[in-house]
């Protein structure tokens, strides 16, 4: 992972400190939600966090490791989109079921509140492609593991997961062994 500048770092940690906003008891009681539209909002913010964002997907030289950048629906589009442009990589979202129109692999998983289908089209990934995976939050883990399920259901490989928090009182990382999980912030 790339070495993020000094001014890039500060920005991030203000946009953690002061642009997202904790929703005690939404969707339901006992989560506190953490909402980051406040941090979109703002272009500085938003401009940092995916600069940094996207250092998970160069190697220490900054030369770009990765061939794809994927999104999990519906928030993971919003960040891995712009990281798969300044990364200069292709951009493939994974969708909740029922929604991506050619055939596809399909991995029901398990979240902080709830369930859900994800899916992605087959030719979404290459076989030997390297893979991005991009979030807002590391919650439980399953997302992810869903997603790197996926990913891998393609014959691809995932080089990381780059979020921008990681939620430490979830297994975020012990439901994904062996991956790499960069996460700018942790609460
Ligand atoms: O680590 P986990 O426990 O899996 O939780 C993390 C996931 O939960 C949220 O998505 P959600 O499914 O709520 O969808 P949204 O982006 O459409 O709100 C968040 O954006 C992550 O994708
Ligand atoms: N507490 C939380 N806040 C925002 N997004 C989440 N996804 C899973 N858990 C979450």
């Amino acid at each position: 992972m790339g070495e993020l500048a000094p001014a890039v770092r500060a920005e991030v940690d203000r946009a953690l400190a002061a642009c997202v906003t904790d929703v005690p008891d939404y969707p339901q009681p006992g989560v506190l939600f953490k909402d980051i539209t406040p941090l979109l909002a703002d272009h500085d913010a938003f401009t940092a966090v995916v600069t940094a964002l996207a250092s998970a997907g160069r190697d220490d030289d900054g030369t770009v490791i990765v061939d794809k950048v994927v999104g999990m629906e519906a928030r993971g589009f919003i960040l891995a989109a712009p990281v798969a442009l300044a990364l200069g990589a292709g951009f493939v979202p994974v969708r909740k079921a029922g929604k991506l129109p050619r055939a596809t692999h399909a991995v029901s998983y398990a979240l902080e509140y709830g369930e859900a289908t994800l899916e992605i089209h087959q030719d979404a990934v290459a076989p030997g492609e390297r893979v991005l995976l991009v979030d807002d939050v590391l919650a439980t883990g399953g997302t992810v593991a869903a997603t790197r399920e996926l990913v891998e259901s393609c014959g691809g490989t995932v080089h990381a997961v780059a979020v921008l928090m990681e939620l430490s009182f979830l297994p975020g990382r012990e439901t994904n062994p062996g991956l790499t999980v960069a996460a700018l912030g942790t609460v």
